[in-house]
């Protein structure tokens, strides 16, 4: 206790002014001189409890349900696993593939063979969901077929009977799903009745003003806290002032370059760097350009300030330093060439490639033209780490079974060097590129440990919900408001929020490896029965897939990834 601090010391006058807290220091994450910012960005930390509640108040049901009421309704506590057990509730109340912790179904595990059904609100009819929306599948969605009968049958509404769509998204990238769904939420016409009608002005005016639920919290030391986040970002770029966008991204600086992907918050470019003569190597750079500190909505959100944007900067140095730690080592973790802040016009090549990208795949972002010619950009330029899990096709499971043991000593490593817990570990946030090496290193509790590479790479990316602890600061996501992530359903990665939240006590400052366990958890399932294999046919595919059962039946039986990995790598 001698290193901690008086129970009041990190409160500052406005703290004192909110409700009670749990004391952060009784929670293993705060030292002295420790300070707590929960400035990152989270999908719904925008949530505003007090319309919501007002609205309650006022004596409107709510009747576009979640999840948790569908739990409600069956007599199972939300804040436990919100996959009900299937005895209970029939077979199929969710078409799903097997969740290895409940053993029902859950979607994505079993292939996207059947077709999900919409109920039409106009009709009270079920129908099939078109194929066209498929491709950005975000709807609501009827349980069961019982359900769908038994809302016929009766010839009741849906909600008269206390039974509801819930809210389902596609596995991996959820934020933007969760985007389109609430902005869903506020055009469907169908749900467009008087006495859900205040709830939709809600979650409508908590749409347009996403961002202002964040905030930080200082717990001590008021002389170490940053105001000057412009600085801040432009030592962390190297930097005097912005640089002209069109000049540090001129074509005549880049090959072969293409659109790759896009979040919610930016695109992602890749390029092939022009090496200086002599140089023969080529290099694949990926560009994650993120607008910000304008007043321009982007992709429906409000655009990060400096102050939210430095986290994210310091989270990705952080992770990518570990590559060069003294008693904890891996390359698991992004590689970060560089990060610039520039201004202006967007480059016309790039516009041109966005629209390609458009073309081909529908992008679900705003066109580049809507920024005005003196917006801010930080522009992170990262070593290109291959493709994502969802698509990667694997050899066989030998393959993945190796993959499966980079994950778990990255996040060891990341536990014992900074408290690092992802949070957020799908397989869109797990990328996979072919190496020569047929090893990959670590240094784990000062012993270098070797994997077998089987011809691949890992590499984590998007620590948007990381929390983590840099130089005496504890920097996480607060999700603790988070209603509609936590009343997802679709796949077992939305179970793994809910999990994660139990094991947090809903109090996402905390330090709980356990969360790393969870995801391995998740990850083992995707491997098991969720990615392609290219080789599923042999022998040795089918000994490996065994291994990954066998573990997938100890994995959350410990504590920790580090718990693993000493486990595994048979270190105690
Ligand atoms: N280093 C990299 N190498 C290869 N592809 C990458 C890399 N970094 C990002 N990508 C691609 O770009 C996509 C978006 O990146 P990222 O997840 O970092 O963005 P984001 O804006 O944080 O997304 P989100 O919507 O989840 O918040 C990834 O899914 C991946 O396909």
């Amino acid at each position: 206790m001698e290193d901690t601090l008086q129970d009041e010391a990190w409160k500052d006058s406005f703290d004192k002014l909110l409700e009670p807290r749990p004391q952060l220091r009784l929670l293993n994450i705060i030292k002295t001189n420790v300070r707590a910012s929960f400035n990152l960005d989270s999908s719904v930390e925008n949530s505003n409890h007090s319309i919501l509640e007002n609205d309650k108040k006022a004596g409107s049901e709510q009747h576009i349900l979640d999840g948790c009421d569908v739990l409600k309704k069956f007599g199972t506590s939300c804040n436990s696993i919100s996959t009900p057990f299937g005895k209970r509730l029939g077979t199929d109340l969710f078409h799903c593939g097997i969740s290895p912790i409940t053993g029902m179904k859950l979607d994505g595990f079993g292939g996207y063979t059947e077709k999900p059904w919409i109920l039409n609100r106009n009709t009270d009819r079920v129908e099939d969901f078109v194929e066209l929306h498929i491709k950005k599948r975000v709807c609501f969605e009827v349980e069961s077929k019982n359900t769908i009968e038994t809302i016929r049958n009766s010839k009741k509404k849906s909600d008269e009977l206390g039974i509801r769509s819930s809210l389902v998204l596609q596995p991996g990238k959820w934020r933007k799903s969760l985007n389109s769904w609430r902005r869903t939420q506020v055009v469907e016409p169908t749900l467009n009745r008087s006495d859900n009608s205040r709830l939709l002005t809600a979650r409508a005016s908590r749409q347009v003003s996403p961002s202002k639920g964040r905030k930080s919290v200082f717990l001590n030391d008021c002389n170490n806290i940053i105001t000057d986040y412009e600085s801040q970002v432009l030592k962390h770029c190297d930097q005097r002032k912005p640089l002209r966008f069109e000049v540090v991204y001129a074509p005549s600086k880049m090959m072969n370059t293409k659109k790759i992907g896009e979040g919610a918050y930016g695109e992602v470019f890749k390029y092939t760097m022009k090496r200086k003569k002599r140089d023969t190597r080529n290099c694949d750079v990926v560009l994650k350009v993120i607008p910000i500190e304008g007043s321009t909505e982007v992709n429906g959100e409000l655009q990060k300030t400096f102050e939210q944007i430095l986290p994210e900067i310091l989270i990705s140095k952080k992770m990518c330093s570990l590559r060069l730690g003294k008693n904890n080592t891996t390359h698991g973790y992004a590689n970060i060439y560089k990060v610039s802040l520039v201004k202006g016009k967007y480059p016309e090549h790039l516009i041109k490639l966005w629209e390609s990208y458009d073309e081909e795949k529908e992008s679900e972002n705003d066109h580049p033209r809507i920024f005005a010619d003196d917006q801010l950009f930080i522009v992170l330029e990262l070593k290109f780490s291959g493709e994502d899990m969802s698509s990667f096709k694997f050899v066989n499971a030998e393959q993945s079974y190796y993959v499966l043991q980079q994950i778990m000593l990255a996040l060891a490593v990341g536990e014992e060097e900074c408290q690092f817990e992802h949070r957020d570990l799908h397989w869109g946030n797990i990328l996979i590129e072919p190496t020569i090496k047929k090893e990959i290193s670590y240094k784990f509790h000062t012993k270098d440990l070797k994997v077998f590479s089987k011809g691949v790479k890992v590499t984590i990316i998007d620590y948007t919900l990381s929390r983590i602890t840099i130089d005496e600061f504890c920097n996480f996501n607060d999700l603790s408001s988070d209603e509609e992530l936590f009343a997802a359903s679709g796949d077992y990665q939305y179970d793994i929020y809910r999990l994660m939240r139990d094991e947090l006590k809903n109090n996402w400052a905390s330090f709980a490896p356990k969360t790393n366990v969870l995801w391995l958890s998740y990850v083992t399932a995707k491997l098991i029965d969720g990615v392609y294999y290219k080789s599923a046919n042999t022998k040795l595919h089918k000994l490996y897939i065994e291994k990954l059962r066998t573990f997938q039946s100890t994995i959350l039986s410990f504590e920790s990834a580090t718990h693993c990995a000493k486990q595994v790598f048979d270190l105690n």
